[in-house]
């Protein structure tokens, strides 16, 4: 948790003044867009890629993939999917994958499926390729990814402490095979190794030793979007073994695929019906979905509220009233900041738990949920693994983010419920929902 020395402007984090009534179209998933860009640029023809994030992760995904040479055109379309469906109208991007180049340099900002994706495709790049990144990102950890590559055959260079920045020497190929991680701090060392599975000479076996993996739906995400473009998977939940992943060397396809919308990004609209008792619709709101966002169906409806999933979209409604929640997150933790400003609004205590890993995602959000709620008069202690919060009477002050977009939602879901609090730096919202502050003024019809 450091806390940037210029302090950018505050944003008066809006009261609601009654119940919130809205239907909110929240725009493409964070990690849908970029697993995609990465797949269809390792495919052996083009494809497209419509409705997709435009935000601060996925750019930088789009431009470190056009560094090594990958063609990404962005493009309104009108035309229609490749399976026939009815014509898509809205922003594409057409991917154009071609050979991977070095030298090459990527920047990697704070997102966690840049730095971690992108260095087994650079192994596949016939030249250096140089990661660097946001300060934060020198801390999150990679060592799973730099030691799982150096051990399938390719050239790192880092600076001894298994972390950016570094540079991958792509040997226009790399050998794979099986390779043993510890996992337990990202679930997206596992997905990173086999989104490029596929690209290596004798694919991919991954073998997580850790005791616990988080995020889980994020791995189902990857096996499932890696098999929508012809690969082979082998993985426990179909009757493989237990904690091992297997990608078989194929050629991937060109896809047309419609990017659902972010359901992590849903979170904080769907908190507002909770906290003024309203009523929020999400539309296009997927059926069947990986995103752990999915989740809060269940748990908001724990929390107070009630749900309903029709052809208008989510369509979620609140009392008005709060309960607190025991929950084990460690499959959905990027859902934690949302679910603890509303447990701190609650009638009774919470207790988060399975969320150890948040200490290394953005910012440490355990230490600076705890912090950011207790100093608007709030009761957050950390436990070893999560938050135990007991909901007491909150008043104003500034809300500092720490440069992660999910403190400054969940700052402002408080701010709903509780007059004069102001957010510190909402822009950083951008990484991956830049319109944040126009859309919850826009829910709130202000
Ligand atoms: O693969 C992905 O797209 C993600 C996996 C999760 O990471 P961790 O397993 O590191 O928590 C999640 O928190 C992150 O927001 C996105
Ligand atoms: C943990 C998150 O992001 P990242 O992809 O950077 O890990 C998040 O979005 O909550």
């Amino acid at each position: 948790m450091t806390e940037s020395s210029v302090h950018p402007a505050l944003w008066p984090a809006p009261h609601a003044s009654g119940a919130v009534d809205a239907t909110v179209t929240v725009p493409g998933s964070k990690s849908v867009t970029n697993r995609a860009l990465v797949l269809a640029s390792l495919a052996s023809e083009p494809g497209w890629l419509r409705r997709p994030l435009r935000s601060r992760d996925t750019l930088l995904m789009a431009e470190a993939l056009r560094a090594m040479g990958v063609g990404i055109e962005e493009t309104i379309s009108s035309s229609s999917t490749a399976s026939g469906e009815p014509g898509i109208t809205g922003e594409a991007w057409r991917v154009i994958p071609a050979g991977l180049h070095g030298p090459a340099t990527v920047d990697v900002g704070n997102a966690g499926t840049v730095m971690r994706f992108l260095p087994p495709v650079a192994t596949l790049a016939d030249g250096p390729v140089r990661f660097d990144g946001d300060p934060r990102s020198y801390e999150r950890p990679l060592t799973g990814v730099i030691e799982a590559l150096r051990a399938l055959g390719a050239r790192i260079d880092d600076d001894g402490r298994g972390a950016l920045p570094l540079t991958v020497h792509g040997g226009g190929a790399l050998d794979g095979g099986p390779v043993a991680i510890d996992a337990s701090s990202s679930s997206q060392f596992v997905s990173a190794l086999l989104l490029s599975g596929p690209r290596f000479n004798q694919g991919v076996e991954v073998r997580h030793t850790g005791s616990t993996l988080p995020s889980m739906p994020h791995i189902r995400m990857t096996v499932d979007m890696l098999r929508a473009v012809g690969a082979q998977v082998d993985e426990p939940e179909t009757g493989g073994e237990p904690n091992v992943w297997r990608v078989s060397p194929s050629a991937l396809l060109g896809r047309d695929l419609t990017i659902e919308p972010d359901l992590s990004n849903a979170q904080p609209f769907l908190a507002a019906a909770l906290v003024t008792g309203g009523k929020v619709t999400i539309p296009d709101w997927p059926e069947r979905t990986t995103q752990p966002g999915d989740a809060l169906r269940e748990i908001f409806t724990a929390m107070g509220g009630s749900c309903e999933l029709t052809e208008r979209g989510l369509t979620f409604t609140g009392t008005g009233r709060i309960h607190g929640i025991d929950v084990d997150l460690g499959e959905v933790g990027e859902l934690t900041p949302g679910i603890a400003a509303v447990a701190a609004l609650a009638d009774s205590p919470s207790t988060l738990s399975g969320v150890a890993h948040l200490r290394l995602h953005e910012t440490d959000r355990l230490a600076a949920l705890t912090k950011e709620i207790n100093e608007l008069g709030g009761d957050v202690t950390e436990t070893a693994d999560g938050l135990h919060i007991r909901p007491r009477p909150l008043h104003g002050g500034v809300f500092h983010t720490y440069d992660d977009h999910r403190m400054a939602t969940a700052g402002a879901i408080i701010g709903l419920a509780v007059e004069g609090v102001e957010i510190e730096n909402v822009g950083t919202t951008a990484k991956t929902l830049p319109d944040f502050p126009d859309m919850w003024t826009g829910m709130l019809g202000a």
